[in-house]
């Protein structure tokens, strides 16, 4: 089998992904008609010629501004539901999905509005595709501590259906420590933690994730590289990073993808793992990260069981369940 078979049929599961960011342009495109909100753009043509990124901030403007076509309880699950109907063609079994509430409430669109079209569209592919997903809420670390708090509580309501807490949007000048207090609420709570760190910021927002923040996962990572003894602690530790090769390229934090430092870091002991983050912004699904790994960096077969064990090892599933899946991918 070639290895684009392999990388296509292997069961795998994706940790790293905004569904804010797996919204297609052609899904714009209807919405923006259907609530009669106006684009900046003449044609679906036009929205893909945008994505011509700088930087993470050029980004998530255009990230930002895509968003605001959701509106109603359908819209949510419409976007949901094509994301996990990807997955079902690209054989993800499981995901741990991302959202962004406040991109959300900052218009007005509350928790009652999003979540329930996230969850309906969460029951059916766990019905229909035998898909399991979990959700992150990450809070935008441009905005105040407090506005973070406040969502927190909002999602009172929502509590059993959250897995863990994330961080994310411009990385520089928001370090973790900005967010101590409500991540140690919101680990009190009893909610995994994430925190989107060494992407663009520099090595030491990835102390302070692990230090202040207690999280279980680091989102991104990559810049960890830049200090020895971070490395000897996240291999010491095996606290995962959920890597994103397209994501990293689209953002100029690397810019041909042979300078990718995945393999070094897998080769280094760390437990890496394969994500695609806004997949329809940054050119390609989780497999697409894949390829690309394979394309210029040629890995093969060994290391794509080896990155795959390790997204399922990293996941938050239960641990018997891990062990089972772990097995399957490295036994065939
Ligand atoms: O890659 C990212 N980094 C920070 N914030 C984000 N929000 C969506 N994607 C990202
Ligand atoms: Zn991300």
């Amino acid at each position: 089998m070639s290895l684009s078979s392999i990388i296509k049929n292997i069961p795998k599961a994706e940790l790293h992904l905004h569904i804010e960011g797996s919204l297609t342009p052609e899904l714009m495109w209807r919405l923006a008609e259907k609530h009669s909100v106006s684009l900046p753009y003449a044609s679906v043509e036009e929205i893909e010629a945008a994505y011509n990124f700088e930087d993470l901030q050029s980004f998530l403007d255009l990230y930002y501004a895509g968003a605001g076509v959701l509106r109603d309880e359908d819209d949510f699950f419409a976007l949901m539901w094509e994301y996990l109907t990807r997955c079902h063609e690209d054989n993800i079994v499981h995901t741990e999905i991302m959202f962004d509430p406040q991109t959300h409430t900052e218009r007005d669109i509350g928790f009652d509005i999003f979540m329930p079209g996230f969850l309906k569209a969460m029951e059916k592919a766990k019905d229909e595709y035998g898909i399991s997903s979990y959700l992150i809420m990450s809070f935008l670390r441009h905005l105040p501590e407090d506005a973070a708090f406040d969502t927190l509580s909002a999602a009172e309501p929502y509590y059993e259906h959250i897995t863990a807490i994330g961080l994310d949007s411009s990385e520089l000048g928001h370090p973790p420590s900005k967010f101590e207090r409500v991540f140690k609420k919101a680990k009190a709570l009893g909610f995994k933690i994430v925190a989107h760190a060494g992407e663009e910021g520099p090595a030491s927002y990835i102390w302070e994730a692990i230090e202040l923040l207690d999280v279980d996962r680091i989102d991104h990572g990559v810049r960890c590289q830049e200090d020895e003894a971070l490395m000897d602690l996240l291999k010491e530790r095996q606290i995962p990073l959920t890597v994103c090769p397209l994501s990293n390229l689209k953002l100029c934090v690397i810019n041909d993808m042979k300078d990718h430092n995945i393999v070094q870091l897998l080769d280094a002991g760390l437990l890496v793992t394969v994500n695609s983050d806004d997949p329809t912004y940054f050119g390609g699904f989780l497999n697409d990260n894949f390829e690309a790994l394979h394309q210029s960096l040629g890995i093969d077969e060994k290391t794509v069981r080896t990155l795959v064990a390790n997204s399922f090892k990293a996941s938050f599933l239960p641990q018997e369940q891990k062990n089972q899946l772990v097995e399957k991918v490295l036994s065939a």
